[in-house]
């Protein structure tokens, strides 16, 4: 189980902070319409009703077996949380072992950008003939997407491999290219739940296939996730911490702490706040609200990396504008316990350091940041793996989307759509050309006519 410290969040810590009372004040709103916020019950939190998916996912198993290598195309939501999970629960240096030290599970691979540089280094480094692209979208037309797996699909052909052994989709059950090219062409493919978003996509077959394929037991973050349901649905919000980080971000908000640093003390964990941002970015950072004003509302994610943010980042949350909360993330057990050899007993300076756990002193810079945090009046809190595991890091990802929710209605916005997207996108068609978006290019082409270039 997760364990959450808030106590440098409120007043009696913090001088110019909230009370414990204050926060349940606002949360009145919400515990008397806590059960609404989940009526009907969102996407992401049905899934784990039932074994439907686990059972799909699991049943391409021995399948998987066939490839040395796994890459997954996709961009967003389908690949932050595929990133996480990788980094969270795979060994560092797991793409480096031999096939036969990862015990014929697949390395794993991310093309995300379309940057050729980091496609040719990925491509590059693999032999083609043993491995799988799962190409992930859930509209099935995403720009990168489609163009990663083109390059590919050439590469294959080229090649003159069998390209539909090579390729699986997950994408939605009726539309987009992908679905239309899966069914023409016999490509397997995996569904993505209509009533779950990218984003919140992670526990669909978005995230579990390449976990699986890795090795990664996903009915152990299935565990995690149903256990993270029970605990933070409860209504009595006193008792569920999702809904207290939720109106501890949302009380300081108001107070105009419009960035919230996510700073996990752990390099395996460092993935898991790239996969928040999106979370917390597009399900919250909004124009309008439900009523349809104009608010302009959310709360700026930033990520940050213990210790190494604190000789970088650090100097500006405790000294520069007070508009962050701080969270916090700390591994009590760490899988590798190293401990800092004995040597130059004769220099004083170093002698703190003698026999004392890697670990140990992680933590301790971990502990000496939040008190520092809170002596230059920054709220913070921590939350706590006892151990990084496949059930805590299934708690954590379902604890962070339920937060998202009931921080989607204190602000009283959508937080499964994402308007604030699109134009770009069709922008970008628009400059690439694309038939039908002549009118959006001719639209903003004397808008941005003007130029100061150097
Ligand atoms: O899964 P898709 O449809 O390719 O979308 C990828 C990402 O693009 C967005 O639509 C916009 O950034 C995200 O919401 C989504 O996760």
């Amino acid at each position: 189980m997760l364990k959450y410290d808030f106590s440098f969040a409120f007043k009696e810590t913090l001088e110019s902070g909230l009370s414990f009372d204050e926060i349940f004040d606002i949360g009145k709103a919400l515990s008397a319409n806590f059960e609404k916020v989940f009526q009907p019950l969102p996407g992401f939190l049905r899934i784990l009703d039932d074994d439907e998916i686990l059972e799909e996912v699991g049943a391409l198993k021995s399948w998987l077996q066939r490839f040395e290598n796994f890459v997954v195309i996709g961009i967003g939501g389908s690949a932050l949380g595929n990133q996480a999970l990788h980094s969270s629960l795979k060994p560092i240096n797991w793409n480096s072992l031999s096939n036969e030290k990862r015990g014929g599970k697949a390395r794993i691979f991310l093309l995300d950008n379309v940057d050729p540089d980091l496609i040719a280094s990925v491509l590059g480094e693999l032999d083609l003939a043993h491995t799988v692209f799962n190409v992930i979208s859930k509209s099935g037309t995403t720009a990168e997407s489609m163009a990663n797996y083109l390059v590919v699909r050439g590469l294959l052909e080229k090649l003159d491999l069998p390209v539909k052994e090579h390729f699986i989709f997950t994408t939605d059950k009726d539309n987009g290219v992908l679905r239309q090219i899966a069914d023409n062409e016999g490509v397997r493919s995996l569904t993505i739940p209509d009533d779950v978003g990218g984003r919140f996509s992670v526990l669909t077959p978005v995230g579990l296939l390449s976990a699986v394929a890795e090795g990664i037991d996903i009915e152990q973050i299935y565990e995690g996730a149903r256990f993270g349901k029970e605990r933070y649905l409860r209504d009595d919000l006193k008792s569920n911490p999702a809904a207290v980080c939720a109106l501890i971000h949302y009380a300081y908000l108001k107070k105009g702490h419009n960035i919230s640093v996510m700073m996990p003390y752990s390099n395996r964990l460092y993935t898991l706040a790239d996969w928040y941002r999106q979370l917390w970015a597009e399900s919250l950072g909004k124009k309008f609200d439900l009523s349809g004003r104009i608010v302009h509302t959310g709360q700026t994610p930033v990520k940050s990396l213990g210790a190494i943010d604190q000789h970088s980042q650090v100097q500006l949350y405790n000294e520069g504008p007070k508009d962050k909360v701080v969270t916090l993330v700390k591994v009590e057990d760490f899988v590798n316990q190293l401990t800092i050899p004995f040597i130059h007993s004769d220099i004083e300076a170093l002698s703190y350091l003698n026999g004392i756990g890697v670990g140990e002193l992680l933590n301790a810079e971990l502990r000496a940041t939040s008190i520092a945090l809170v002596a230059n009046g920054v709220p913070n809190m921590t939350i706590i793996f006892p151990q990084i595991d496949e059930v805590h890091v299934g708690e954590f990802i379902i604890s962070y989307e339920i937060q998202t929710a009931i921080m989607g209605f204190l602000l009283k916005v959508n937080p499964y759509d994402q308007p604030g997207v699109e134009l770009g996108k069709k922008l970008t068609y628009a400059l690439m050309g694309r038939k039908g978006y002549e009118e959006i290019r001719d639209r903003y082409e004397e808008k941005t006519s003007w130029r100061f270039e150097l």
